[in-house]
């Protein structure tokens, strides 16, 4: 029996980038840890500082606008929110063949210390414990780069053997040369890492760059993950 054999027999999802065409849906926002749906399909996190623009590139991944809320404020998205395709029921044997969660994001909030400590902790839980996560997309401003708080999150991924991937957002904002300049030191930064994802996906939710990109590698996550 050959490898492919042996993932079909196990049921492994076989996800194909046009699932991002179809409909999708918000299946539920969980405000703590305990309200997380129960682990079942393979899943795909974006996770970032406080408006990188993770909720618009979900967005913009699977061509629905407002599907996942966005805003000019850090601190929009404040739930683990689980985002599948339509047309499951959600009953035992008619599951989604996957889901995309959209994060709060760690770095900045308006609001209370309490309130994103709160939600540092869930994003940090989630990522260390969640075995259904088959890689994080991480998720860098091109205008920033690699900030300290984004060093913690791949020290913490690292350290619990969590594949994750960097894709560089709203790059309509700098000039292409500084694209090629920031992408090969990244890259440069990534080879220490133990479980990064070499390639990094260049994107602009806004003009709909990488989009293809970033939809045959979660489509890959997903199916060898
Ligand atoms: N120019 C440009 N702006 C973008 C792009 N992607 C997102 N934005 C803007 O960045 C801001 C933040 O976007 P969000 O998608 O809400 O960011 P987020 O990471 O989900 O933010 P939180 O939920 O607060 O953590 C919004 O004003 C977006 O319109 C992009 O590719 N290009
Ligand atoms: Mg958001």
């Amino acid at each position: 029996m050959n490898a492919s054999h042996d993932g079909a027999a196990a049921g492994k999802a076989q996800i194909k980038p046009g699932i991002f065409l179809r409909p999708w849906v918000f299946l539920r926002g969980a405000p703590a840890m305990k309200f997380l749906p129960p682990e079942g399909p393979p899943e795909v996190a974006f996770a970032g500082r406080s408006n990188v623009g993770k909720s618009s590139l979900i967005n913009a991944l699977i061509v629905q606008r407002g599907l996942a809320r966005t805003s000019n404020t850090p601190g929009r998205t404040q739930e683990l929110n689980f985002f599948v395709p339509d047309g499951y029921s959600g009953a035992d044997g008619d599951l989604p063949p996957m889901a995309i969660i959209d994060m709060p994001g760690y770095g900045f909030a308006k609001a209370p210390k309490a309130q994103v400590d709160a939600w540092t902790e869930m994003v940090f839980d989630y990522l260390r414990g969640r075995v259904t996560l088959k890689r994080v997309f991480l998720l860098i401003d091109a205008r920033h780069g690699i900030k300290t708080n984004d060093e913690e999150v791949m020290d913490l991924l690292d350290k619990a053997a969590v594949s994750y991937q960097v894709v560089l957002t709203k790059i309509d904002k700098i000039k292409p040369p500084a694209v090629e300049k920031l992408l090969a030191a990244t890259e440069a930064q990534l080879k220490r890492r133990a479980a990064a994802f070499p390639e990094i996906v260049a994107t602009s939710s806004e003009k709909g760059h990488g989009m293809d990109e970033l939809r045959d590698a979660i489509a890959r996550a997903v199916t060898d993950g």
